[in-house]
């Protein structure tokens, strides 16, 4: 069973840790090195960077009841922490991303057009749209596109050079991003353009090697709000559910759909989770999957597992566990592969000293980094390296979730959705299907189209 076995007896697709996997090349990369031809040095093989090596002796400790051995001093060279802080950053304050974390962003974990358009983005990783590559003939003004374009660029600091060369690009293959995704439902078309939403802006770069970011500012409050009284109502009076016989109403009301306080048969059955758990359908939740995606630069929502929102009373915790799938479930050739990142958004406030923290034991140095959660922000890190030959899973993301103390003010939330290497099927809640949602979300982008353009 995944992840305990692996590690006290290594399956033998787990191959010796390398020295600098992979991100050793970017250390003094510069921004245009050619490099990206170069395979990464464990390019092939199957195993996850930072695994145990057979061969050497366990050192380990025990959390809770699970095994995990420590980092190997060989791994641990690998880490890169975060880049040097004033002090006065640990929250707030988020900036742009540097190039060299777009760079990683592409080459590890296969995110070639992460926050497509954004301020200090690589510019390279911007599309044009054309809308008439949609074979159902939906129809969006080229027009309406490229301005939508013209006001990103423009508020953003662009590097009009960068932006020349990928205009003129005479490359006929420019990638896709965020383009109008589309399809057919109930005899209607439904669409969404992720480029309504703008840029991000507020990252904060947690830990570099593995990538840990924080996001400022992901959801509004209102959002986060929303997100929590939905969970408690489907809750406390299923019933509700039943009176919302309108269609709007339908696609905007998020659905409770499983509530457990175990988990399945994944990557976490061994971890003990006390908190509760919701399955929301893709339609319930437009704003996470589309701001999910658009920070991501995913052109379309078919790889994300199902929403869900967490919660975790005074007392509750979720145990040191990784969110990677066992090395048998990910290779499956018929399922969607491993979970190549996870993103969480806090959704209430917990101050240090009243818990809750998101605890990454072997990133921070002295002790495990701790992340606050600090409502409206999102936290975003890569189980596996996704854009390295089988995406490795990577033992170095080992966290958990803090206890909530026994006086803290507000309970801890947060909402959290898994990308898959590939198309996913859900199967909670009964009926879930990610075109399903394409109406809500183009609801939701229209909605920010109007806000942005009004102001
Ligand atoms: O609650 C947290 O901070 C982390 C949750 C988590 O790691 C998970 O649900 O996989
Ligand atoms: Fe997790």
């Amino acid at each position: 069973s995944w992840p305990p076995t692996a590690f006290i007896s290594p399956p033998s697709v787990v191959l010796s840790p390398l020295p600098k996997p992979a991100m050793a090349m970017h250390a003094s990369k510069s921004s245009n090195s050619k490099q990206k031809n170069m395979p990464p040095s464990n390019k092939g093989k199957g195993g996850g960077f930072g695994s145990k090596s057979s061969s050497s002796p366990h050192k380990s400790k025990d959390i809770g009841d699970i095994v995990y051995p420590e980092l190997e001093p060989q791994v641990i060279k690998t880490l890169i922490p975060a880049p040097p802080r004033d002090g006065t950053d640990i929250e707030g304050n988020g900036d742009i991303l540097s190039e060299e974390m777009y760079d990683r962003l592409e080459e590890i974990y296969g995110l070639g057009k992460f926050n497509f358009g954004g301020t200090g983005a690589i510019y390279k990783s911007i599309s044009v749209i054309n809308s008439k590559s949609n074979e159902d003939g939906a129809t969006r003004d080229d027009g309406e596109v490229s301005s939508l374009f013209g006001d990103i660029l423009s508020g953003g600091g662009s590097s009009q050079s960068a932006v020349d060369e990928l205009l003129f690009s005479p490359s006929s293959s420019l990638p896709s991003v965020g383009k109008a995704a589309t399809s057919q439902i109930k005899g209607f078309t439904s669409s969404f353009d992720l480029n309504s939403i703008s840029p991000f802006e507020k990252f904060r770069v947690l830990h570099t090697d593995p990538m840990v970011l924080a996001i400022d500012d992901f959801f509004t409050m209102n959002e986060c709000d929303k997100y929590v009284q939905m969970s408690i109502d489907s809750e406390s009076n299923q019933q509700q559910l039943n009176k919302m016989v309108t269609e709007e109403k339908n696609n905007l009301q998020p659905m409770l759909l499983g509530q457990s306080q175990t988990v399945g048969k994944d990557s976490r059955s061994k971890a003990q989770r006390t908190s509760t758990t919701w399955f929301h359908y893709y339609e319930g939740v437009p704003e996470l999957m589309a701001k999910a995606s658009r920070l991501l630069g995913l052109e379309g929502i078919g790889r994300w597992e199902e929403p869900q929102t967490v919660r975790y009373r005074r007392n509750e915790k979720f145990t040191w566990h990784l969110d990677a799938l066992s090395p048998e479930d990910a290779t499956s050739e018929v399922g969607a592969g491993q979970r190549v990142a996870t993103l969480l958004v806090y959704l209430t406030d917990i101050p240090t000293e009243d818990g809750g923290a998101t605890m990454f034991r072997d990133l921070g140095g002295d002790g495990p980094l701790k992340v606050r959660p600090n409502k409206g922000s999102a936290l975003l890190f890569f189980p596996a390296a996704g854009g390295i030959a089988n995406a490795p899973f990577d033992i170095r993301t080992l966290h958990c979730g803090e206890a909530v103390s026994d006086s803290a003010e507000n309970e801890k939330w947060i909402a959290q959705l898994w990308l898959r290497q590939r198309q996913y099927t859900p199967t909670a809640p009964s009926g879930n299907d990610h075109e399903k949602a394409f109406h809500a979300i183009g609801k939701y982008c229209d909605s920010i189209r109007i806000n942005t353009n009004s102001l």
